[in-house]
């Protein structure tokens, strides 16, 4: 692995005590709230099963799978719904929770989407956020981590599809992604 990354940002330690954070600060929010904690795959899938742990309160799961990224390094600005919420977000308290917010699009389009189907509030955790590369402004509700504007791998973001299982958050070499 040592040949393709370039450092590691993030280490295993750093995210686990910001998600265990992450974690308190959702529970006091939420408490006594209906709510609904929506993972988009895939990127979120390993912060999702941190958090999930850390969340104090009753609550439900559920998950929606989008894309704009395709197969390479930059988006293509256009956001696909690859497979929708299993059940109605009528008056539920839905937050959703994701790997990354960069150019910001996945994110506009979505709350757009979910606050139009009658949820009573639609929030976003993010584990990092690079507000650097935004092309939308974005309120972000919990972040865990502000990155500088380099490409990164790992806890769950790939790229073309690899490395999603690191523990740990890396800069991938330039060469590698041809930035
Ligand atoms: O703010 P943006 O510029 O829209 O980028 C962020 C989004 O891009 C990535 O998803 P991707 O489309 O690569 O799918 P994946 O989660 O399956 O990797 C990431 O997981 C976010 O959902
Ligand atoms: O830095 C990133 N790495 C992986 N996937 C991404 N999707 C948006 N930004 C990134
Ligand atoms: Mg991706």
């Amino acid at each position: 692995m040592e040949h393709v990354i370039d450092r590691v940002l993030l280490d295993e330690t750093a995210l686990q005590a910001k998600v265990q954070e992450l974690g308190e600060r959702i529970t006091r929010d939420y408490e006594g709230k209906d709510l609904l904690v929506v993972g988009i795959l895939k990127g979120s899938l390993l912060f999702m099963a941190d958090l999930l742990r850390a969340i104090r309160i009753p609550l439900e799961i559920d998950f929606m799978a989008l894309s704009s990224y395709g197969s390479g390094a930059s988006t293509s600005g256009e956001v696909r719904i690859l497979k929708d919420l299993d059940q109605s977000i009528e008056n539920r308290h839905v937050l959703v929770v994701e790997d990354v917010i960069d150019t910001g699009l996945t994110l506009n389009y979505l709350m757009d989407n979910l606050k139009s189907r009658g949820a009573a509030s639609v929030k976003v955790c993010t584990i990092l956020d690079k507000p650097e590369r935004r092309r939308v402004a974005m309120t972000v509700d919990y972040n865990g981590f502000t990155i500088p504007d380099e490409f990164v791998v790992g806890y769950g973001l790939d790229y073309a599809q690899q490395y999603r299982h690191l523990p740990f958050v890396a800069v991938l070499k330039r060469e590698v992604y041809g930035g």
